[in-house]
């Protein structure tokens, strides 16, 4: 299992290009089951997660080729990604396969709007919460489908189509959200999604949607209106840049300090997170070509912060907040409110030498002077990464344990915090 050696204390200077979003990239990939005609995905990153949904839909008959590794030895692009759903072959999805990644559940919108059927393993739990699906399938009840759990699966039929309806969520939901706009784009008449999530990454598949003959209005707000069509068509859509990966960096860098350009990243889409890092002492300034964020002399200032929905503060980013925080001159407070069980990284930062209390959802961090470089592993993407950011601060060596969370999420992660001059190689075996 491969491991990332990590010595601290180098600033980062340079240049770090962001990769297309994962949470983007997944729900578009999933839309390809929407039509026989070809959907041409460009800057998709290079994830663990990417192969294997590739791998899910190949199982439903999805005809999927990767393209364009790279330009240039250093220049590193997104993959163009070519579906083609031209006969679905299996309207199931199977247990071994959707327990690899809970995204992969989504696939019941587009199987039971174009073929009325499907069925479909549920997710189950993981690390960071139980994780239900209660309000995906109430919106796809809404529609007219007929929903049965029979053995671990969502057995969904609507072998009449679906039919347009309100469905109103009473919590925000991404993933319930996708759900009810792929399932809606071919029903018969108009749905309207009240409390919908405005997450960019939404509206990019809503987007995407649109250029393949949806029709969707409201895009960014909580109210989306889908006119159903009897066939939506092929085109090419080029994933939103991923403002996870970008505030990542940001805070690498808020961390380290130093001077680093985000190249490609969309201030727009993360304001609340570059607000939080101004307040921490970051200089960040919005350029043509993406985002610059600098700290120099000036020590970390703690902060308060609560996860939202958007335009609120990423749940995405709550653990790369806290491993920032560990070295804040002062006390911090995180707290946690859409996932109940997203604080895995907590004792791992302590192995390092954070003092961070939880109560409850919150989480007090005593920022330290000094962190020690420690063994340290996590049990989720971001908790993982927490780890990184506050290993490059700290004093000696740390090995981060279990890359491959960090794998389904951070496209070459090492390669582009080496080239800004951190000390951080992948060791593999
Ligand atoms: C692949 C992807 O895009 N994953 C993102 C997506 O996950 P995902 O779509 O799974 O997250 P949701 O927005 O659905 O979850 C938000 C909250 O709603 C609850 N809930 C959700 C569905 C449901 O049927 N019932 C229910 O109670 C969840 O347990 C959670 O407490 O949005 C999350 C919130 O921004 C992000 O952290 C994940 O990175
Ligand atoms: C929780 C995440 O992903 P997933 O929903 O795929 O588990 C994430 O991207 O932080």
């Amino acid at each position: 299992m491969d491991r990332i050696r990590i010595t601290g204390g180098r600033e980062l200077n340079g240049t770090i290009p962001i990769s297309g979003a994962k949470n983007a990239a997944l729900p578009l990939m999933i839309a390809s089951l929407l039509t026989e005609d070809e959907l041409t995905l460009t800057n998709v990153p290079r994830l663990s997660d990417v192969s294997n949904l590739a791998r899910i839909l190949g199982n439903h008959g999805v005809d999927v080729t990767i393209a364009g590794k790279r330009s240039g030895d250093d220049v590193l692009m997104g993959q163009t990604v070519r579906l083609a759903a031209r006969s679905i072959v299996d309207t199931t999805a199977p247990y071994e396969l959707v327990s690899t990644m809970r995204a992969s559940f989504w696939v019941i919108a587009p199987l039971v709007a174009r073929m009325g059927r499907a069925k479909v393993s549920l997710p189950g739990g993981c690390a960071i919460g139980t994780r239900p699906v209660d309000l995906l399938l109430m919106a796809l009840e809404r529609l007219g489908a007929k929903i049965e759990i029979d053995a671990g699966y969502a057995v969904c039929e609507a072998p009449n189509g679906l039919k347009g309806a309100e469905i109103d969520f009473g919590k925000v939901t991404v993933g319930g959200t996708h759900v009810a706009l792929m399932a809606a784009t071919l029903a018969d008449g108009t749905t309207v999604i009240r409390n919908a999530a405005r997450e960019p990454e939404v509206t990019d598949l809503a987007e995407c949607l649109i250029k393949m003959g949806a029709r969707i209005k409201g895009l960014g707000t909580d109210t989306l209106e889908v006119t159903g069509v009897t066939r939506l068509k092929g085109t090419h859509h080029a994933v939103v840049a991923d403002r996870i990966e970008a505030g990542t960096y940001a805070m690498c860098v808020a961390m380290t300090g130093g001077d680093v350009l985000l190249e490609g990243a969309r201030p727009e889409l993360m304001q609340a997170a570059l607000d939080v890092l101004t307040q921490a002492g970051a200089e960040i300034s919005a350029t043509n070509a993406g985002i610059r964020i600098k700290r120099n002399g000036a020590g970390i200032s703690p902060v308060t912060v609560t996860t939202a929905p958007f335009p609120g503060f990423p749940t995405d980013l709550q653990a790369q907040l806290m491993g920032l925080m560990t070295r804040a001159q002062g006390t911090s407070r995180i707290t946690e409110t859409i996932f109940e069980n997203r604080f895995m990284h907590v004792q791992e930062l302590a192995r390092l030498g954070a003092h961070i209390h939880l109560d409850g959802q919150t989480a007090t961090i005593e920022g330290v002077d000094v962190l020690k470089g420690a063994p340290v592993m996590a049990t989720d993407l971001r908790a993982s990464v927490s780890l990184v950011i506050a290993a490059l601060a700290a004093q000696g060596e740390t090995l981060v344990n279990r890359v491959y969370h960090l794998d389904r999420g951070f496209e070459n992660l090492e390669a582009k915090l080496a080239a800004c001059g951190a000390q951080i190689e992948r060791i593999s075996g």
